[in-house]
């Protein structure tokens, strides 16, 4: 909180919350606001006036102060003007009489005080040195550990998905399509990528586009999962943002929007590409459907969208869903300049399959024959060359990874497959052959593919079919049969939904709702959590089409499907509703038909042609597309035994065909990639110890209480932290209602209102800023007990803060994060290593007599300590900068490498570290040392 309301345009102020941002300029100031520049970060920050979390920073006569220009004086005078200081004295470099109002200081100095409030008595309790060392050890830790932005998410630890998060989050400017099947955690590994972009500093202004119907999924998911609080921009918002007269967009850092709203609204397209994003995410890509001749509006919005944004994560279940070309166009939004020609890039998947087929061998542990070494060669001349018996498993796993760099799509493109993910529910079909109404009998045998399928949907029929359909009275009854066991109904379209659900108003008391397009995004929400809630909720929820893309039923465990649609995508999408991560039972999926109609042709097709149902089927549309004809000419002709036995004889063929071409293909390659096998174990490793450690819960303890948080145990892991009157800071994000929180991830990923405190969580930043930026401990006396060493005999423990200042996107962090340097001397003037356990302050009396019999001594200990600890400071910036080296060195020589073998590496990429580094070098050799608490220890027994 301020100490000063009363601000003036040009006054020096530092943030509280953010250190790291330098010394600010007030720039503007209304009635309520006061806008604050930080010009060594190139950062601005708008706060409430009386809320701003800033101090002033003014000098005395007698201090040092620094000018932009790096020149130094001793203050010797000062006046203030428009409430702006003036200060007057000798410049140290030039000894000439100089001025410098405030306006002009170095940008970079912070507020230093240690010594001063030692000799002025403001000292604090012992308990306040300790916390304030643990808070910049701890807070160095994280800023340099490879789990950040990944462990403290609260989800379960899967493999693949850690993973991906740590190939992509890891990269500059991410550029990928994450493609694993229905439900695998795309919708996570976004999460995990976006969340890992903001806390390492290489992303803060993020866009994700979706589906209207996935708008709230995704906010609550980002909210839930990472603590990420997007705001969602429709078309009401931009309106009120209008007013101000400024790009709506630009109004926040993490926008979520509907794609449909964007690609709808020319205006609002243009405003969107206006403003400056790091990094965009598009989910269910699959709807940018791309020819040469006619492109979809979506496909174009996104890709004006993604030529001016550095990062872009697509996201698809169903990759080749709308055909192979709208697949390569997808990378071409991707990558224009590798993708330039859809012709070049059948021709260089050609090639792939070849490597395919060279490569199974080594998957099933086998040695490759001669074609398939020579193939291997081609690929891999360096590993080849020396590679003998290429099934040892140290040339084998090798090899393999050389392969997967060589892989064309295996940088950009993420696809995990089920069935090499264990537990999966099963799936279990139950199809219920009724009989066919008299009336349907002219639409199922019309030559209208529509009518044939969805007889309810003739015209004439309109007001009637739900009396005569057959399906409609099987449902009535087997909702009573599974009573009180949820269901979810999809079917084609909204119509019947919603008259199936008139059905089931007036002919049972069975709570239900509906779901489709017709509704609003809050009326779908709003359905979607009365079918959720346990207790009151709805039995059923009957739902459109819409119903079966990303959303989460799988507390649900019964899925009636009244029609089947026409593509296996969408039958899969369908059941993985209820067939994801977190589904307790077996899925059963029930499928009410007419007997002979060509839902029969198309349930017997999906069964017994592709065994779509209970497995999942990711070569269904390489099927499709092969016998579409067919299909249509037996969905048509319904009663033709031989055209329905033709086509699924055939079907099986080409299924089989195509799966053994997968199994030997190209995509166990890239699903090695993206399993992560073999790389993402030692990760895995560290989340894990993270989590069993206690250091966290301890120190946040120790924070709370300082603080004058209460916290009590609630049982089951869990605490509840209640604000008290008597905090001697405020803790921003404690809820002043009070709020339960876990340590545990078991807890947090079970129970859904509880918080889960992690090294990522914004509660303990927050902590570990109240305690750094907060005066407390600056200074403190303590007393120990120890009868083994002389009464009286006392010690200095110094504090240093290494400190460099930096845009967020150089990553400092990774090198130099403020680095604690801790100095200790015995009474005599000797570094000692000091590990007292300090609990009891020295009363005011004592430490008075104290400070006044030891001022000389301490004040040239103190002076001792700033010299040593600039030696160490030296030695670690010495130590920063050659990690910076060899780590970035290492990245542009392996990118270099790969890109010779891939051409997927963007330039882009190489030429960002090499700025990365030779900016780091600057800013690290600039790095200062800041003095940050003293405390004196005193032998009392
Ligand atoms: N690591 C995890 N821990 C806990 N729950 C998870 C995890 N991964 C996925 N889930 C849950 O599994 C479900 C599927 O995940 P998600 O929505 O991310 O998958 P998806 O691949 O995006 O699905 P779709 O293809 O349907 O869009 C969600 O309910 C999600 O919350």
């Amino acid at each position: 909180m301020s100490s000063d309301s009363q601000f003036s345009i040009g006054q020096r102020w530092l943030s509280n919350t953010e250190t790291e941002l330098g010394l600010g300029a007030i720039v503007g100031i209304d009635f309520r606001s006061v806008e604050v520049l930080y010009p060594a970060t190139g950062e601005a920050r708008i706060y409430t006036k009386t809320e701003a979390p800033l101090t002033r920073l003014t000098f005395e006569i007698g201090d040092t102060v620094k000018s932009q220009d790096g020149w130094e004086m001793t203050v010797t005078e000062s006046e203030e003007s428009q409430g702006v200081f003036i200060y007057h004295g000798l410049r140290e470099d030039t000894k000439a009489q100089a001025r410098l109002p405030e306006t002009m200081l170095d940008h970079h100095i912070r507020l230093n005080q240690p010594e001063k409030r030692l000799f002025s008595q403001q000292l604090d309790h012992p308990k306040w040195f300790d916390l304030r060392e643990s808070a910049l050890r701890y807070h160095y830790e994280y800023q340099r550990s490879n789990t950040i932005g990944v462990a403290g998410a609260r989800i379960s630890l899967i493999p693949h998905q850690l993973h991906i998060a740590s190939e992509v989050g890891g990269r500059h400017a991410p550029r990928v399509l994450l493609a694993d099947e229905v439900g695998l955690g795309k919708t996570i590994e976004a999460a995990l990528i976006i969340h890992q972009q903001i806390k390492t500093g290489r992303a803060s202004r993020i866009l994700i586009l979706v589906p209207d119907s996935l708008m709230h999924q995704w906010l609550v998911e980002m909210l839930r999962r990472v603590n990420l609080p997007f705001a969602i921009f429709d078309e009401s918002r931009c309106e009120a943002l209008d007013e101000e007269d400024i790009n709506p967009f630009d109004s926040e850092q993490l926008v979520l929007c509907s794609i449909d709203f964007l690609s709808s609204s020319e205006k609002r397209q243009q405003q969107v590409q206006a403003a400056d994003w790091d990094l965009m995410v598009v989910d269910e890509a699959h709807h940018l459907s791309w020819s040469q001749e006619a492109p979809s509006q979506e496909y174009l919005c996104v890709e004006g969208l993604a030529q001016n944004t550095p990062g872009v994560l697509l996201l698809t279940a169903t990759p080749d869903q709308l055909g192979h070309e709208s697949h390569f166009a997808r990378l071409r939004l991707l990558d224009p300049a590798r993708f330039h020609s859809y012709e070049e890039f059948l021709r260089e998947e050609s090639q792939y399959s070849q490597l395919a087929d060279a490569v199974a061998p080594l998957l099933s542990d086998a040695e490759p024959n001669e074609k398939q070494r020579a193939t291997l060669c081609n690929f891999a001349p360096d590993v080849m060359e020396h590679a003998g018996d290429l099934i040892s498993s140290k040339n084998r796993h090798e090899l393999l990874h050389q392969l997967i760099d060589c892989h064309g799509t295996g940088r950009m493109l993420f696809r995990n497959r089920r069935a090499n993910i264990e537990g999966f529910p099963e799936r279990k079909l139950s199809a219920y052959e009724l009989a066919m109404p008299q009336e349907y009998e002219a639409a199922v045998n019309s030559d209208d593919l529509l009518n044939a399928l969805y007889p309810e949907r003739v015209p004439s029929l309109v007001n009637s079919w739900t009396k005569l359909d057959p399906r409609v009275s099987w449902l009535v009854d087997f909702m009573q049969d599974v009573k009180p066991e949820k269901i979810l109904l999809i079917c084609a379209s909204a119509r019947t939904a919603q008259e199936l659900g008139e059905v089931i108003r007036t002919q049972t008391g069975i709570r239900h709702s509906v779901f489709h397009e017709g509704m609003s995004i809050v009326e779908r929400d709003k359905a979607a959590h009365y079918f959720a809630d346990e207790e009151d909720g709805a039995q059923i929820l009957l739902c459109s089409e819409i119903g079966s893309e990303g959303r989460n039923f799988q507390f649900a465990h019964h899925l009636v499907l009244f029609d089947l649609p026409i593509t296996p995508d969408l039958l899969e999408q369908r059941i993985g509703r209820l067939d994801r991560i977190g589904q307790t039972q077996t899925v059963n999926i029930h499928v009410p038909y007419l007997a002979k109609s060509s839902q029969h042709v198309l349930l017997d097709w999906y069964h017994e042609g592709l065994n779509a149902f209970e497995k999942t089927c990711p070569t269904g549309s390489g099927v499709f597309e092969d016998v579409k004809p067919l299909l249509m000419s037996a969905c048509l002709h319904p009663s033709d035994m031989t055209a329905r036995d033709e086509l699924i004889n055939l079907s099986i063929k080409l299924n089989s065909q195509l799966v053994a071409q997968l199994e030997a293909g190209r995509d166990r390659l890239l699903e090695l990639n993206a399993s992560g096998e073999g790389r993402v174990e030692a990760l895995l490793e560290d989340i894990i110890t993270l989590d069993s450690e206690q250091d966290l819960s301890r120190f946040m303890g120790r924070v709370f209480d300082a603080i004058g948080v209460q916290q009590d145990e609630k049982g089951n892991d869990c605490f509840i932290l209640m604000p008290t009157e008597q905090m001697v800071s405020q803790l921003p994000g404690l809820d002043p209602e009070g709020m339960t929180v876990t340590y545990r991830r078991r807890v947090a990923t079970t129970l859904e209102n509880v918080q889960f405190l992690s090294w990522d969580h914004p509660l303990v930043h927050t902590a570990i800023d109240v305690v750094l930026t907060d005066v407390h401990g600056k200074s403190s006396m303590g007393f120990i007990a120890d009868p083994d060493l002389p009464k009286g005999a006392y010690w200095i423990e110094a504090l240093f803060v290494l400190h460099a200042q930096a845009p967020k996107a150089l990553q400092l962090g990774r090198f130099l994060p403020q680095t604690p340097v801790r100095i200790c001397l015995d009474a005599q003037g000797n570094p000692v290593d000091l590990s007292f356990d300090v609990k009891r302050k020295v009363g005011r009396k004592i430490s008075s007599q104290l400070l006044k019999a030891l001022q000389q001594p301490l004040s040239i200990a103190i002076e001792n300590t700033r010299k040593l600890a600039h030696q160490a400071a030296n030695q670690k910036l010495h130590d920063a900068l050659n990690t910076m080296h060899t780590t970035l060195n290492g990245e542009i020589q392996r990118l270099k490498d790969l890109q010779k073998r891939n051409p997927a590496v963007r330039d882009s990429e190489i030429v960002f570290i090499e700025q990365q580094m030779s900016a780091l070098d600057k800013v690290i050799q600039g790095a200062d040392v800041q003095f940050d608490a003293i405390r004196i220890i005193v032998n009392n027994p």
